[in-house]
């Protein structure tokens, strides 16, 4: 059962209108979606579909050519306590090599004011407690993972955003992501999860915001998408067209010549079409059930074929739900019209946050001067 955190009645996190040119490169357009609360929400695209300038503009770390975002129901430098309201993990990579698990932690945790034994606390939610005297250097990557997750969390934060956070994960460190994004989400809180393969966060997310180019294509909650997805009967006959007529007189109208002279039947068992075939007069040569898949489908929407608020145009049957719309309930009425947002000059993380790797904060901002290579929010502007 998913708890509302009392007071909290904007949206997590809100895009709208966002768009990022880098020189020649659209590489986010007129994007907009919202991230409902205690969702777990799938940022899906292929590689270099946008997905990481979206983030890093939703953190503050990218200037948006035009648009905006709020988190928590402001633009993010008007947040009075960033790293508890939202904690990120936009590279794993960036750990220093030579520095304990803890000490790593204990960083980050002075960065942002919150008392040293929170650093120990975070290492034993992700289960790091037995390697905690271990330097970083010597992590694999899914404890890699797991300590940027922990820094993510030095604040308690309510909205969790993670960059491609299963990228390299094993089976097992996916399955454990997995139980640890639920657990996090089942307590009204809201996780924004990118990734470039559905299938690694099919069983992970209960909403989802595709992107194809940088522009949306489906927004909406996981559940639809599965219900968009039919099996069909593929009939090789002697005659679909009079196998088509006969079908659609029982009521099965949603029958389709395909190219290859089959016809493509949804919603009538086998046994229901040899029997109007044999009714009709029509011989049955073979008939194979055809079922597409979850990330076929998010291939095809990626490729191209689909735009947001259009009709699906699969010559097949098969396409996602026909409205791209925001699901009711995501939009709570009453919610305030965001205020224009306009970035500071010498753009960069919210005030509280710790540098981040390749921003050059100003003088006497961040974490202690000899590694800042990440923080609560890690990764750095590009
Ligand atoms: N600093 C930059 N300068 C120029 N082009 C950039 C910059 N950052 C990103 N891009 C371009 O913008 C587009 C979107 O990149 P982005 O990294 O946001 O996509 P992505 O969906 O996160 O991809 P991936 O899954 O590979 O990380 C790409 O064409 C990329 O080359």
């Amino acid at each position: 059962m998913t708890t509302v955190i009392p007071g909290s009645f904007a949206a997590p996190i809100e895009v709208r209108g966002l768009s990022k040119r880098f020189k020649n490169v659209d590489a986010v357009t007129d994007l907009g979606f919202t991230v409902p609360q205690g969702s777990i929400t799938g940022f899906l695209g292929p590689n270099g579909s946008g997905k990481t300038t979206t983030l890093r503009m939703i953190l503050g770390l990218v200037k948006p050519t035009s648009g905006t975002s709020t988190v928590a129901g402001v633009p993010i430098r008007s947040l009075v306590d960033p790293a508890r309201t939202v904690g990120a993990v936009l590279d794993s990579q960036s750990l220093h090599p030579n520095r304990t698990a803890l000490d790593h932690l204990k960083v980050y945790a002075s960065a942002i004011r919150v008392p040293d034994a929170r650093a120990r606390q975070v290492l034993a939610l992700v289960g790091l407690e037995d390697v905690a005297g271990r330097k970083a250097g010597g992590f694999s990557l899914g404890m890699r993972q797991r300590l940027s997750l922990a820094t993510a969390l030095l604040g308690d934060p309510r909205i969790l955003i993670l960059d491609e956070p299963a990228n390299g994960l094993d089976p097992e460190g996916i399955a454990w992501l997995r139980e640890f994004l639920k657990g996090f989400a089942a307590s009204g809180r809201t996780v924004l999860i990118s990734s470039h393969i559905l299938r690694e966060v099919e069983q992970t997310v209960d909403n989802l915001v595709i992107v194809s180019r940088g522009s949306l294509v489906y927004q909406g909650r996981m559940e639809e998408l599965r219900k968009s997805q039919q099996s069909r009967l593929l009939v090789a006959s002697s005659s679909p067209a009079a196998l088509a007529t006969a079908l659609a007189a029982k009521g099965i109208v949603d029958a389709r010549s395909l190219a290859d002279g089959r016809l493509a039947v949804v919603g009538a068992s086998l046994e229901l079409v040899e029997s109007v075939a044999a009714g009709a007069g029509v011989t049955i040569f073979g008939a194979v059930g055809d079922h597409i898949d979850l990330e076929q489908l998010f291939l095809s929407m990626t490729a191209g074929q689909y735009v947001a608020g259009a009709s699906p145009a699969a010559p097949s049957g098969y396409g996602p739900p026909q409205t791209y719309a925001p699901q009711p309930g995501y939009a709570p009425p009453g919610y305030p019209a965001q205020p224009g947002y306009a970035p500071q000059p010498g753009y960069g993380p919210p005030p509280g946050y710790p540098a981040q790797p390749g921003y050059a904060p100003p003088p006497g901002y961040g974490p202690p001067p000899a590694h800042p290579q990440q923080g609560p929010m890690s990764g750095g502007p590009r």
